[in-house]
């Protein structure tokens, strides 16, 4: 049990003071000091008016103008004075907590993202738990009031409350006795203990039911967002939803509700129960001796005031308690976020500084050498000794079934995952041995689910390539060679135009129109000096003849260019240099469109099929085509 609370209350609580030097010494020390006169002022104050209730007999005799009035007014004074500093103070441990918060905040957020994106594999960012730790620690950087930063904030508010603590029970030592005083100090702690460590007890169902509560949130999002909106009105779909939604809501919070009686209400009746005994028998003990004479008015006013002050310090703390509560797992989600990053990183192979790219690789030709490969967490092989060669200044077609490992393929070539056996040369030389950053900007990728960035039709090109200076005319020849720079000129601000709707002025664009910009982004790179073009499926979404008119051009859009086409349409697939058939992880059949239909394999029947098809007069798909 000690261990487990070491564990849930003290490590945690070490890892946000560890936080504190982010936000500066200065700050720090600023704070800590302001915390210290805080928590000194309230005891300076029972100081104060229990002198002043002592004086009231003297000043009463000796009436308005005589010595004893005099000092009676002065003590008042003074403990108005500090009633004052503490209302004028409070503000200010508040508006200094915010900038403490705030630093610490903006330092964890750049730290959490550098640590996302050092990672050259995308390996840890297809983790489950990898991106639920982030998830959990980003949610309380949005959440201001839950943040690491506002929990150190309030760590360090802390200090005021047991400097208050300790004054009160120094008071009681002083004027009743020093066991009078210990049992005040552990009757106040065990109140505080039934209080926070009920909240520490209630935080951690909430981990409990994260699986209902990621539903819940999933749900409401999808139902409400627009990415769903079509199919939620056109399969009717809201009922559904909102029961789903109900259901995982409800399997949330009941199980809170229900604990959450037992981890508050016991707690709190016994332990105050406990606190109350205690300080009923020190106050009583008080009584007696003022009844017997043995202690001043003073006194009595002091270890009353005093006692009742400590006990009231046994309460929750808004300044404090929920702040470092989820601040805690905000920082311990982190840490975990972090771990695991750099436990896929120690998986990775050795990342040297790696040897340079010459610009023109590849000369000769990339090869894939008896290459195995199987995703992190997973042992099923989806590339399973793969033997390819794609020669350099070629165009290489890759066919296959859904699953076949044909993005997978792109994947490795890319170096967002790393082979688990086998290698990959570039002209001879091992491509885990060149660098990384110089290999990507050699190779210039659509991937099959490229990202539409919510940035100007101009930004959404130039991401091919920002490591070279914009410039518009080389932008809008490769938007003109992918055919959309007529569709982008019409858009309300040009290139300029904000490819968005959820902003003012933006537009969007067809499916096909947006693959057309990302064509438009890797002829960009190719301007920029990229040698390997990869294009997975990249018109898939362009109606039979724009594809037709594409595939045209494409030998011209990349002469001299090392490339390599996914695609289920063998009308497009045909005019490649080279076509690969791969199954199951494996090439079982590569040549010539002629070679491969004479060899009458797979490659051949599913072509027959297609053609069959088109002379049905529909595409690939299945949908209908002019003829
Ligand atoms: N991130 C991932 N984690 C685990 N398995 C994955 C991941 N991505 C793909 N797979 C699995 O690897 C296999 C190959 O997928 P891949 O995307 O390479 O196929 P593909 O040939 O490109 O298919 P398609 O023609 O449908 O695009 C599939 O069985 C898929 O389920």
């Amino acid at each position: 049990m000690i261990r487990n609370w070491y564990r849930s209350a003290v490590v945690p609580r070490r890892a946000i003071a560890r936080l504190l030097p982010t936000a500066g010494g200065g700050l720090v020390a600023g704070l800590l000091a302001l915390d210290v006169v805080l928590g000194l002022l309230p005891v300076a104050f029972v100081l104060a008016t229990s002198v002043v209730v002592g004086q009231v007999p003297a000043a009463v005799d000796g009436g308005t103008g005589s010595a004893a009035w005099s000092d009676l007014v002065s003590t008042f004074v003074l403990a108005a004075v500090l009633f004052l500093a503490r209302q004028v103070l409070a503000p200010l441990q508040t508006a200094l907590g915010v900038r403490m918060q705030r630093r610490i905040d903006g330092a964890l957020r750049d730290r959490a993202l550098s640590v996302a994106l050092r990672s050259t594999s995308i390996a840890p960012m297809e983790d489950q738990a990898t991106l639920e730790a982030l998830t959990e620690a980003t949610r309380e950087f949005e959440a201001e009031f839950r943040s690491p930063g506002s929990s150190a904030a309030g760590l360090l508010a802390l200090v005021a409350r047991y400097v208050q603590l300790v004054g009160f029970a120094a008071i009681i030592g002083a004027v009743v006795s020093w066991p009078a005083a210990a049992a005040v100090f552990v009757a106040t702690m065990v109140f505080r203990y039934g209080q926070r460590g009920g909240l520490r007890r209630y935080s951690q169902v909430w981990s409990q039911v994260i699986g209902f509560r990621r539903r819940s949130v999933y749900l409401r999002e999808v139902a409400m967002g627009p990415e769903a909106a079509k199919e939620m009105r056109v399969f009717g779909l809201a009922g559904w939803f909102t029961d789903e939604y109900s259901d995982a809501t409800k399997a949330m919070l009941d199980p809170v509700a229900a604990r959450r009686r037992r981890l508050y209400l016991v707690p709190y009746l016994v332990y105050t129960a406990i606190g109350l005994v205690i300080s009923a028998a020190v106050l009583v003990s008080i009584a007696r001796s003022a009844s017997a004479g043995e202690i001043t008015l003073t006194a009595l006013a002091l270890g009353i005031q005093s006692v009742v002050a400590a006990i009231a310090l046994g309460e929750y703390y808004p300044e404090s308690d929920v702040q470092t509560q989820y601040g805690m797992q905000a920082v311990a989600a982190l840490a975990e976020f972090e771990a695991r990053m750099a436990d896929a990183e120690a998986r990775l192979p050795a990342a040297g500084p790696g040897l340079p790219v010459p610009p023109d690789a590849p000369e000769e030709a990339i090869r894939f050498d008896d290459v195995h490969f199987a995703y992190p967490g997973s042992s099923r092989p989806v590339l399973d000794g793969l033997d390819l060669e794609l020669p350099a200044g070629l165009c290489t077609a890759i066919v296959g079934v859904n699953g076949a490992g044909k993005t997978t393929l792109v994947k490795l070539l890319t170096r967002l995952h790393e082979p688990t056996a086998g290698r990959l040369t570039v002209d001879g030389t091992d491509l885990a041995d060149l660098d990384v950053a110089a290999w990507r900007r050699q190779v210039s990728v659509v991937f099959q689910d490229f990202v539409r960035y919510e940035l100007s039709a101009a930004d959404n090109i130039a991401v091919g390539a920002v490591h070279v200076p914009r410039e518009m005319a080389v932008l809008r020849g490769a938007a003109a060679r992918a055919g959309i720079a007529d569709a982008v000129d019409a858009l309300p601000s040009g290139f300029d135009t904000t490819l968005s709707r959820a902003y003012e002025g933006g537009a969007d664009l067809s499916g096909g129109q947006w693959q057309r910009i990302a064509i438009a982004r890797s002829l960009y790179a190719l301007e920029a000096g990229a040698r390997l073009l990869v294009l997975d499926e990249p018109t898939s979404a362009l109606d039979v003849r724009a594809e037709a008119a594409f595939f045209d051009r494409f030998v011209e859009l990349t002469r001299g260019v090392t490339s390599v086409l996914i695609s289920h349409r063998f009308s497009s697939v045909r005019r490649a240099d080279r076509i690969v058939v791969i199954d199951a992880g494996r090439v079982v059949e590569q040549g010539t469109h002629d070679e491969l239909v004479a060899a009458d394999g797979h490659y051949a029947r599913l072509f027959r099929l297609q053609a069959e098809r088109f002379a049905a007069g529909l595409d690939a798909d299945g949908n209908e085509v002019e003829s």
